[in-house]
């Protein structure tokens, strides 16, 4: 167990199709995102005290690690060779458990992420594991659909699973061919930030998670049966995308938007029920268009029709918002591509599937319209790398201070900053599995 400071990173994911039908065991086509969240540890100057420092939600909090119910929660966990099993669920005596250790939280933002820290950490790690500092900075926006809780959920559970001992070191290099990859550790945190999403939102289909550890992009289903590993398929000739992401800055919980699709499906079954197949069938057809050998005009215009489709269905679950109607009113007009919302919707981020021969001055003018009602824009590559790890040995010894600083770490001021002082891409030695 490593008692050098580390970091972890993990990406976000655009879904390209198949959002909230993902849930209900239909299948998804997921990539992720080059925006990233990275989470500091650092040993504690008190190694009976752990503490969080995440600033990009205003949580500070702290624990004295003697005050866990060690013991206790163990009792419920069932481990082979040394290594907790996962369960299917969240362990309600665990929950239960841990209560005293949340009781002071008062707001629910913070008291849902210290779950989702605590849950797995108990599990996790033990009470031999000195107490650290935990401090996450992300270039995600948060609550936008792109994945920010999946990303902070896999760089928990694979820096509790580095500092429980259940996973080997990260030791693939950044440009090195996926066939070194590390598998079964992957496997293990893609589990486990499984559980940290359930924290954050109940039901989760576990797409976000997959893509976040693995990288890359997915054809991902859930099985029917909860006990069944979901399938996810690797999308290795991920077809050459020009994507536009729009942030409408509308704030909502994904937690809401899951229940609410669930509600409408208790209320109208049969009506929504056939929405969801509808949705299963076009993302079957959007796989069948990606993988094809050659990726022509003919193939992103299918794409783009589907994603018209797509986000129809979605307005049919409920799930759209005025200002994502707004976004696409807008790309529409200027004719740039096809739009729809992306992730659980209600607001946060819509994709546009550029158009080939979009101009630039049709382009510029939605960009300005965008700006003018207030959204945010972003032209991002998908298919980047998974779940990574920088450590302390792996940076060069006279930067070591620099860039395992909490202070500075916390004090980055936008996610350009962040990305040049961190990037996976800017700064060498980040490993991955
Ligand atoms: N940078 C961050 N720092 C702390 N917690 C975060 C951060 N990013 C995301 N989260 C957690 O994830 C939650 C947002 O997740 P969610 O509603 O699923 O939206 P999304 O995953 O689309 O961004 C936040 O409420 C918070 O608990
Ligand atoms: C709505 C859903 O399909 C995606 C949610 O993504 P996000 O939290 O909005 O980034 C839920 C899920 O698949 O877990
Ligand atoms: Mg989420």
């Amino acid at each position: 167990m490593s008692t050098k400071p580390f970091f972890v990173s993990s990406p976000g994911k655009v879904i390209l199709f198949g959002e909230h039908s993902a849930v209900y065991s239909k299948p998804a086509i997921a990539a992720a995102l080059d925006l990233r969240a990275y989470l500091l540890v650092k040993p504690s100057e008190d190694p009976n005290i752990i503490r969080l420092d995440f600033p990009d939600i205003g949580l500070s909090h702290s624990w004295n690690k003697n005050d866990i119910p060690w013991t206790k929660i163990k009792e419920y966990v069932q481990a082979k060779e040394g290594k907790p099993q996962i369960s299917e669920e969240l362990i309600p005596e665990i929950i239960d458990l841990l209560s005293d250790n949340l009781s002071d939280l008062s707001s629910s933002l913070h008291y849902v992420t210290c779950h989702c820290f605590l849950y797995l950490y108990s599990i996790l790690c033990t009470a031999d594991v000195p107490g650290m500092l935990y401090s996450v900075r992300s270039t995600l926006p948060i609550g936008a659909g792109l994945g920010s809780s999946a990303a902070i959920a896999v760089c928990l559970a694979s820096a509790m699973s580095i500092l429980g001992g259940h996973v080997a070191k990260a030791s693939v290099d950044y440009d090195a061919k996926s066939t070194s990859k590390n598998h079964e550790d992957e496997e293990f945190i893609d589990k486990w930030s499984l559980m940290g999403e359930k924290c954050f939102h109940g039901n989760p289909s576990g797409i976000d998670n997959a893509v976040a550890t693995h990288g890359g992009a997915v054809m991902f289903q859930r099985m029917k049966n909860p006990a069944a590993p979901s399938v996810r398929t690797n999308m290795r000739n991920f077809p050459p995308i020009s994507l536009l992401l729009t942030n409408t800055k509308i704030p909502r919980s994904t937690a809401a938007l899951v229940a609410g699709v669930s509600a409408l499906n208790t209320k109208y079954s049969k009506t929504s029920a056939s929405i969801l197949d509808a949705m299963e069938h076009l993302a079957n057809e959007a796989y069948q268009v990606m993988v094809k050998p050659f990726f022509g005009p003919e193939e992103t215009r299918t794409l783009r029709e589907l994603t018209e489709i797509n986000h129809g269905l979605l307005v049919a679950l409920g799930v759209s918002h005025p200002s994502l109607e707004k976004i696409k009113i807008i790309g529409d007009s200027h004719r740039i591509g096809a739009t729809k919302l992306t992730g659980a919707g209600g607001g946060g981020c819509a994709i546009t599937l550029l158009n080939e021969d979009v101009s630039k001055a049709e382009l510029d003018n939605s960009l300005e319209e965008f700006e003018a009602n207030g959204f945010e824009t972003y032209r991002t590559s998908l298919g980047g790398k998974g779940v990574g790890a920088l450590y302390y040995e792996n940076v060069q010894e006279d930067k070591r201070e620099e860039v395992f600083s909490e202070i500075a770490f916390t004090k980055f001021k936008d996610r350009e900053e962040i990305i040049q002082a961190l990037g996976v891409q800017n700064v060498s030695g980040w490993k991955f599995w």
